[in-house]
């Protein structure tokens, strides 16, 4: 399950985690698919019972998944992030050095943190701040499991631990039905939104209205953040026709239902479905200006 090249400390029996390197325009525009895939798609990310990590080196992003059923599961440390014993036990808890922004997409669930509860229903938010020891997922019904969306970055400050709803969001409409693209961007995990405070996470949902299937159009890039996007209620038989790569050296990543795909600071990250569909976006870097982005506008595009 873990990446060759690193010792793989059983934290426990239900984390696993895979390493991915940064990567280069010049290098990308020579992948085949298949390289495409094992660079930026995320297959798995979610498991009953499981933990899944990835950890892009695209500014130390951590993008997973947790799936507690009839047991709780807690989120542990992974060993690339922690220092080698004979140096102390820096990293040894996930958020020695991070913060952490949850969104549940399954059933009713709870995240104890430090022994605090929080109940996050569909489509709610949770934002960690760093030096939070012990964090615990849990399901209500192990029927019909809570399915936690996990990014983390690398933090510098502790900002308390905060709950956002969708109604404490920051919702923006944008596009239009004319040009496919009419959606919801929910601005959830955000500096100054609903009180949250974060160093370089931001977090958020975008939906698609029915008809609509183009999401990010015009699409952008910003040379000082990583993206991850994660898409679900993809329906059944349907499909997420994601574009990445430079403005002018796009490449094509077909993706299903609840999968989420890396975007570098150099690549678009666009998609259209067969049908509509939401998707959870998170990104760190350099800032925390949403807005600074550079836009690819359509006409340029290649
Ligand atoms: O940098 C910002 C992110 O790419 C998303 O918030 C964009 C998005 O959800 C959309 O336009 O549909
Ligand atoms: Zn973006």
């Amino acid at each position: 399950c873990c990446s060759k090249g690193y010792e793989v400390k059983a934290e426990n029996a239900y984390t696993h985690y895979n390493v991915r390197w940064a990567t280069g325009p010049e290098d990308a525009k020579h992948y085949t698919t298949d390289r495409l895939r094992k660079e930026y798609l995320i297959e798995k990310v979610f498991a009953p019972g499981e933990v899944n990590w990835t950890y892009t080196m695209f500014d130390r992003f951590l993008i997973g998944g947790a799936e507690p059923t009839s047991t709780p599961l807690k989120l542990t440390s992974i060993a690339p992030l922690y220092v080698d014993e004979s140096k102390g036990n820096d990293g040894r808890n996930l958020l020695d050095n991070r913060e952490l922004g949850i969104i549940n997409v399954g059933g009713e669930g709870t995240v104890t943190v430090d022994g605090k509860s929080y109940s996050l229903g569909f489509q709610e938010a949770l934002y960690v701040g760093r030096g939070a020891k012990d964090i615990v997922v849990a399901s209500k019904n192990a029927a019909e499991p809570a399915k936690f969306y996990l990014n983390s970055a690398c933090a510098h400050a502790s900002f308390p631990t905060k709950k956002v709803t969708l109604k404490e969001a920051n919702n923006i409409k944008a596009g239009k039905m004319e040009e496919s693209n009419d959606r919801v961007i929910h601005q959830m995990i955000i500096n100054g939104v609903a009180g949250v405070r974060t160093c370089q996470l931001q977090m958020g949902i975008t939906e698609l209205k029915p008809g609509s299937v183009w999401n990010t159009m015009p699409a952008h890039i910003h040379m000082r953040r990583m993206e991850a996007y994660f898409y679900y209620k993809v329906p059944e038989g349907q499909k997420i026709l994601h574009v990445m790569g430079e403005p002018q050296e796009t490449r094509p990543i077909w993706m299903n239902n609840e999968q989420a795909v890396i975007s570098p600071q150099w690549s678009v990250h666009c998609a259209a479905g067969t049908s509509n569909y939401t998707f959870i976006w998170g990104m760190a870097g350099e800032n925390l200006v949403y807005t600074d982005m550079q836009l690819a506008p359509i006409p340029t595009l290649e």
